[in-house]
């Protein structure tokens, strides 16, 4: 094929990377349908009860990102069947099609070496973490690890670019690669990455295609929690 038509991931220069073992980028993964759709059901799921809220550290600080949980509720550190730090109201189911969403991402990234990567043949995802990133918002290195199965994490991105802060899995330090993740990319992270320190260290604002009428920054993550 190559060579033949032009794809858009050529056109602006962005193809598949594996920035590390076990971590896959598939640039404009997602098609703008399928974001417009993705943009429509996060401002449902962001919506009280158990809607979009700003998350409370245990230090005292609050995280500059927005976040709705999905199948389990995420809290510093542990997950949990009800908003036990927010309304109390229980979470919001998690959606068959997201999960089928996720499964054909792992499968895609992985390709043929999917049954090499622990956890990604038999990927049966329960959870998703929607995060919102108004301006100026970022996230701190820090390692997903309040699962309790090591299958990969999906990564799905909406609206503004961000610098995301691929580190390794022995400490916050370096080395460490910062990729570009824009509306519609795919990372996924698993295998010996599975564990790797992450985080965003900014967005770039007004970056967005407009017609999403998407301020800011959305990301997916869908997990398996490995919870029963
Ligand atoms: O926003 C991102 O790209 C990363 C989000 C993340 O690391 C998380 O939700 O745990
Ligand atoms: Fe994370």
């Amino acid at each position: 094929m190559r060579g033949g038509g032009v794809f858009v991931g050529e056109l602006f220069g962005r193809e598949r990377e594996e920035p590390a073992p076990g971590v896959v980028l598939l640039p404009g993964w997602l098609g703008a349908e399928r974001q417009r759709e993705l943009v429509a059901a996060c401002r449902e799921w962001a919506r009280p009860p158990a809607g979009m809220r700003s998350v409370l550290l245990p230090g005292g600080g609050t995280m500059s990102v927005r976040t709705v949980c999905l199948g389990w509720h995420w809290y510093p550190y542990g997950y949990a069947r009800t908003v036990l730090d927010g309304d109390g109201a229980p979470v919001k189911p998690f959606p068959e099609r997201l999960g089928a969403l996720a499964r054909r991402a792992v499968a895609e990234a992985y390709g043929e070496r999917v049954g090499e990567v622990a956890g990604a043949a038999g990927f049966a995802p329960d959870v998703a973490l929607v995060n919102h990133y108004p301006h100026g918002a970022r996230m701190g290195l820090h390692q997903d690890r309040e699962e309790r199965v090591d299958a990969p994490v999906v990564s799905l991105s909406l609206g503004d670019e961000c610098v995301f802060r691929l580190g390794n899995a022995e400490g916050r330090g370096r080395p460490w690669t910062d990729l570009r993740l824009c509306g519609g990319d795919l990372l996924v992270f698993g295998g010996e990455n599975r564990y790797a320190y992450h985080g965003v260290v900014r967005t770039l604002p007004g970056t967005a295609d407009p017609e999403l009428g998407l301020t800011g920054r959305l990301n997916i993550t869908v997990r398996q929690s490995g919870l029963g």
